[in-house]
């Protein structure tokens, strides 16, 4: 298997916070999900690999060779979209295409028109007079007009509308039917992730608690659901991140583990939401 992005061993410290050990690897040809609570670690991580951040010890591959000390050299193969638009709040659509197609050796300006045109983008808008939705449609449209084969999206539909975040998420499934494109989507908004992401890597207190297949993740966990009285303190020990209430209890257990519990316990498949809730809650996976 190819991969686009290789981190190995990474290391960021802050004053107060680092993120260690952190080793995933981005396909080629999938959409990774990358999830975690807030202040988990995902913007600073995405940060070292653009090298918007120095790290403090690791390694970072793009596209098959070491990114550090390379600046620029991968711009036109990756695109960007952040959670706040990096322009001028008083520039136009044309004005962006002004500033930023040359710094591009690969800037398509019909492509950008046409996606514009999509995305029903005024190019005489000014950004600042453009909803929360078209600023990140614009940035999109930017990322996908310099042929980019890897796009990075760190929180790109937190505030959009379910029919924006439908219309982005399309886009993004299109983009990867080409089997040389590749993303890596950091959201909050999981439901997102369980339909698109083929991968997810989950960040949890700066470590990486998971990576592989999302179906693998989802299929490995359940929900349990039940009274304490129904078992015992062995079993208990199986339950990942209990919620009490005074009728019962509410938990993760890994799936192979439900063969251990009572029957009369209430077993379902789990959300990625869940898993975040569960696991944060718990502090660590088991493994
Ligand atoms: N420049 C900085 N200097 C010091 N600490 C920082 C800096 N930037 C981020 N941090 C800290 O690093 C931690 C991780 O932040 P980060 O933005 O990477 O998390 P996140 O997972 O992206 O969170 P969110 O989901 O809320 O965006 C936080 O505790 C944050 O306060």
């Amino acid at each position: 298997m190819e991969y686009v992005l290789e981190v190995t061993s990474l290391e960021k410290q802050y004053e107060n916070f680092s993120v260690k050990n952190i080793s995933f690897k981005v396909p080629k040809g999938y959409i990774m999900g990358f999830i975690g609570p807030n202040g988990a670690g995902k913007t600073t991580t995405i940060k070292t690999i653009l090298g918007m951040l120095n790290i403090s010890s690791g390694n970072i591959k793009l596209f098959g060779k070491d990114s550090q000390g390379m600046n620029g050299q991968f711009n036109d193969k990756i695109g960007i979209v952040m959670d706040t638009p990096y322009f001028a709040e008083d520039w136009n659509a044309s004005d962006i295409e002004t500033a930023v197609s040359p710094f591009y050796q690969h800037w398509n300006s019909e492509t950008y028109a046409s996606l514009l045109e999509k995305f029903s983008i005024d190019r005489k808008k000014k950004l600042r007079d453009l909803s929360r939705g078209m600023k990140v449609k614009l940035m999109v449209s930017v990322a996908l007009s310099h042929h980019a084969t890897f796009l990075v999206l760190d929180e790109p539909t937190s505030g959009l509308d379910p029919v924006a975040r439908e219309e982005l998420c399309d886009l993004l499934s299109e983009f990867v039917t080409d089997e040389n494109n590749s993303v890596l989507f950091s959201t909050h908004i999981t439901s997102d992730l369980e339909k698109i992401a083929d991968y997810i890597t989950f960040i949890l207190n700066g470590e990486i608690v998971y990576t592989g297949l999302k179906d693998d993740l989802m299929e490995n966990y359940s929900l349990a659901k039940g009274s304490l009285y129904e078992i015992n303190e062995e079993q208990r020990k199986l339950l990942i991140g209990a919620r009490e209430y005074s009728t019962g209890f509410e938990a993760m257990v890994k799936t192979s583990d439900i063969r251990k519990l009572p029957n009369e316990l209430l077993t379902e498949p789990i959300t990625l939401d869940e898993i975040i809730v569960f696991m944060n809650k718990e502090g660590k996976t088991d493994e």
